[in-house]
């Protein structure tokens, strides 16, 4: 098992409501609100997501994602918004996290030209791994990386998710890369719970969502 994340997490009880349109960085200063910001196809995206009560516990508004899977022009929407930034920036590897950063990040590598690195949860991942322990809204978690994703120092990787809560995970997914050598350019959601978008300490990165929850 890895050495636990310095970047401190944030402990949750609840999260927001439906989603809004954003198309920005959170986490640190944004110099200017992105062209992005007034991209038509965000609304459709927020409407498409669904945000369910109470799941998996008591206090928890759960966005769900697999309602806007159910609609292929607002999915490859959202493809499309993430490729049209991360296209023509040198990224070299789409790291995409289990489970929901499975669902978009290997479209988005393919569109961009980039190797997609899988970071699961333990015990998933033949051969030599390492690991990452981190804090979540409801529970903890590990992510792991296979030795060698990472074949050169250097290396410039865009990380995905379908949303960020706390932090901790996309925390986790950082240390992880750059314990392998990676330059992690930046994170990026569909989804962002704005209640703790001011409290990410992810080693200075930042995160871009498209879309966040309503409070
Ligand atoms: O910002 P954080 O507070 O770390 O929370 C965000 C993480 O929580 C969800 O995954 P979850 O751990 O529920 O796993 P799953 O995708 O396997 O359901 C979500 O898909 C993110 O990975
Ligand atoms: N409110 C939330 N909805 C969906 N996934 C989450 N992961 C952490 N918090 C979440």
């Amino acid at each position: 098992m890895g050495e636990e994340a310095s970047c401190d997490a944030v402990s949750l009880t609840e999260a927001g409501t439906n989603a809004k349109p954003v198309g920005k960085e959170v986490g640190r200063e944004p110099a200017a609100a992105p062209a992005a910001a007034a991209d038509p196809r965000l609304q459709g995206i927020s409407d498409a997501i669904r945000v369910v009560p109470h799941f998996p516990k008591q206090g928890i508004m759960f966005n769900d994602i697999t309602t806007l899977l159910l609609r292929p022009r607002v999915f490859k929407d959202a493809v499309d918004l993430f490729v049209e930034r991360y296209r023509g920036m040198g990224i070299d590897a789409v790291a995409g996290i289990e489970a929901r950063g499975f669902v978009f990040g290997p479209a988005i590598a393919l569109a961009i030209g980039a190797k997609f690195i899988p970071l699961r949860k333990p015990r998933k991942l033949p051969g030599e791994v390492i690991s990452e322990k981190y804090v979540l809204e409801y529970g903890t978690d590990c992510l792991e990386m296979r030795v060698g994703a990472i074949e050169r120092s250097g290396e410039r990787v865009l990380v995905i998710d379908d949303l960020v809560a706390t932090g901790g995970t996309l925390c986790a997914a950082i240390r992880l890369l750059e314990r392998a050598g990676a330059d992690v350019v930046e994170c990026a959601c569909v989804i962002g719970l704005p209640k703790f978008k001011d409290l990410y300490k992810l080693n200075g990165k930042p995160v871009y969502v498209l879309v966040e929850s309503r409070e």
